[in-house]
C-alpha cells in the first residue's frame, strides 16, 4: 500500500464517479448513522458495484457488533475494513478473522504518548491509519472532523511503522503533510467537501493531484 490516495465518505454516484475519474486508489463508504456521510446498506451496495475494479473499496465501521460487520460485508463486499472506534487489539483481530479480509485500524493522535497505542495492534491488523483525536464534545464524530494533529509528533515514530495519514488533510496542506511525515498513503474526507457530507469534485481532483505530486517528490 504505497503512495496511495483514499477519498472517504463518498455517498452519491456522482461524487464517487468524480473520485474514480480523478484516480482515487481507495474509496470509502461510511457506515455510521450519526455521520452526514452515512450510507444505507442498499446505497453502499450500489456504490460498491460502481467502484468495483476501479479502486479498492473500504467500508468504515465504528465499534461494530458482529451483525453490523456481517451485514456490511455482505452488502458492500469491501476490499478493506476500516475500524474507526475504540476497538481493542483483541476485537480488531477477532473481526479480522471473522471477515477474512484486510483490516485497517484508526488510532487517534494528540500527543507523543499516543504513539504507544500502536504496538498492541501490530500483529492483528493489516494497516494502521493515524487520525487526530476527536474533540471531547457530545456532537463530535469519532473521525471526519476535519482536524489535523501536530504532524511533528510522528518524528518519534519508529520508521519501520508504515501508516496511512488522515485528519484535516485538504488540497492545500497534503503536500506539506507528505513531506513531513512520509506516509504510505493519505486519506481525506471533510477537506474535499463544500459542506458536511457534500463532496466537491474539483476539490477531490485537486487533492489527488497535490498528493501525487508530493509522493513523487518525496519517495
Ligand atoms: O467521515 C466520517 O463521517 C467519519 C465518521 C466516523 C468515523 C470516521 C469518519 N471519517 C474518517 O475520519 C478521518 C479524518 O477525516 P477528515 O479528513 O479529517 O474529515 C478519515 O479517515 C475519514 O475516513
Amino acid at each position: 500500500m504505497d503512495n496511495l490516495v483514499k477519498i472517504c465518505g463518498l455517498s452519491t454516484p456522482e461524487t464517487l464517479d468524480a473520485a474514480l475519474s480523478a484516480g482515487a486508489d481507495l474509496v470509502g463508504f461510511v457506515r455510521y448513522p450519526k455521520s452526514p456521510r452515512h450510507v444505507s446498506l442498499d446505497l453502499g451496495h450500489r456504490l460498491s458495484l460502481q467502484a468495483r475494479g476501479r479502486a479498492l473499496r473500504v467500508v468504515l465501521l465504528v465499534n461494530p457488533a458482529d451483525e453490523a460487520v456481517a451485514q456490511a460485508v455482505e452488502a458492500i463486499n469491501p476490499d478493506l475494513i476500516q475500524l474507526h472506534g475504540n476497538e481493542s487489539p483483541e476485537r480488531v483481530a477477532e473481526i479480522r478473522s471473522m471477515v477474512k479480509r484486510p483490516v485497517m485500524k484508526a488510532v487517534g493522535i494528540a500527543e507523543a504518548s499516543d504513539l504507544a497505542a500502536l504496538s498492541p495492534y501490530a500483529k492483528g491488523v493489516d494497516h494502521i491509519l493515524l487520525d487526530a483525536k476527536p474533540p471531547r464534545t457530545a456532537e463530535a464524530l469519532p473521525g471526519g472532523n476535519g482536524l489535523a494533529f501536530d504532524w511533528r509528533l510522528l518524528n518519534g515514530l519508529d520508521p519501520k511503522v508504515s501508516f496511512m495519514l488522515s485528519g484535516g488533510l485538504n488540497p492545500d496542506n497534503v503536500a506539506e503533510a507528505i513531506r513531513l511525515t512520509k506516509p504510505r498513503a493519505v486519506d481525506v474526507s471533510s477537506g474535499v467537501e463544500s459542506g458536511p457530507g457534500l463532496k466537491d469534485p474539483a476539490r477531490i481532483a485537486a487533492f489527488i493531484k497535490a498528493a501525487r505530486t508530493a509522493f513523487a517528490a518525496h519517495h
